[in-house]
């Protein structure tokens, strides 16, 4: 297979909600648009940051449709499917099939604590409902899951499996998964606050939850790794993680922060459901000076 339409900056989608908490279709779509207009590769939808665990069936499959309605053919589409049944993870992949997503992905599943057997089984059978490829979702500090090596080369056994999107902290989680499943595989760097090191240690390509907020520097980063230009490429980062940790230091959910965020670079998309906390009071006045630290970054690199 060719996997060149995974390797890019691939935001995850934020859950686009109108004022009142509903799921919008105009919004997702602006988004859609915005996140297309600024050059991404494709979109991750439905993941943590689409707050998917938050969100019932028929939300969830309206946003597959918005998103695929209006990019579809245009970015690489990977549909999150991870849910709290098997049943529901099903039923949410065929539906991305139909809606002509590139692939799917899954957490493993959550609250209970199952042994390797039963997630290995369940990421399984989301395979096996439909023909499109599967990118496994390795993301121990949510789920409490940690893949381990054995559990990752009995699933890469599967020639569905083409990539990983690996979330845990430890860099060489990275470099191990590129050595055991080899070049005809893609590994994604989860932590937006290590993408340099992920590439440079042997991620193919980067799905990240703050992309979306600061999509030029994440594809300047990618071009400074890209054409070897290392010592660009940190100083980026630490005004990524400058801004990454801006993000989280405000009252409410890093999310909300970057939905205010987004409003005030031109696109809204609405605020956090509960229980997840929007940003108030003071604090909303200091998501400006986050927006200057990106505009300035911005062009301090040029794009
Ligand atoms: C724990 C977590 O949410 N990790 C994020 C990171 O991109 C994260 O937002 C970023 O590194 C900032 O901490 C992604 O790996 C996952 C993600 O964005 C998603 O599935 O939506």
């Amino acid at each position: 297979m060719n996997l060149e339409k995974f390797k890019g900056i691939i935001p995850a989608f934020y859950a686009c909600y109108d004022d009142a908490g509903e799921v919008s279709e105009i919004r997702t779509k602006d988004l859609c648009n915005y996140l297309y207009e600024k050059g991404v590769k494709g979109l991750y939808v439905g993941g943590s940051s689409g707050e998917c665990i938050y969100q019932n069936l028929e939300e969830r499959k309206a946003t597959l449709k918005y998103v695929a309605e209006a990019v579809k053919g245009k970015l690489t589409l990977i549909a999150h499917v991870g849910a709290p049944s098997t049943r529901e993870s099903v039923a949410l992949a065929k539906y991305a099939e139909e809606l002509g997503y590139d692939a799917l992905s899954a957490i493993p599943p959550i609250y209970f604590k199952l042994p390797d057997s039963s997630v290995i089984k369940y990421w399984t059978e989301i395979m096996e409902s439909t023909k499109l490829p599967f990118i496994i979702y390795n993301i121990p500090q949510t789920t409490g899951y940690n893949l381990s090596l054995p559990a990752f080369k009995k699933l890469i056994e599967n020639k569905k499996v083409i990539g990983v999107k690996n979330s845990s902290m430890p860099v060489m989680d990275i470099e191990r998964f590129k050595a055991a499943a080899g070049e005809d595989f893609i590994v994604f760097n989860g932590p937006d606050e290590q993408y340099v090191s992920g590439r440079v240690i042997g991620a193919d390509s980067g799905i990240g939850g703050t992309y979306a907020a600061m999509p030029e520097l994440l594809l300047k980063a990618e071009e400074f790794v890209s054409s070897g230009n290392f010592e660009q490429a940190k100083n980026i980062q630490r005004d990524i993680n400058d801004i990454i940790i801006a993000l989280c230091s405000l009252n409410g959910h890093m999310y909300s922060t970057i939905k205010e965020l987004l409003k005030l670079r031109g696109v809204n998309v609405g605020s956090v459901r509960g229980p997840l906390e929007p940003v108030t009071g003071e604090d909303l006045n200091k998501v400006e000076e986050i927006k200057n630290m990106i505009d300035q970054a911005i062009l301090k690199y040029g794009r």
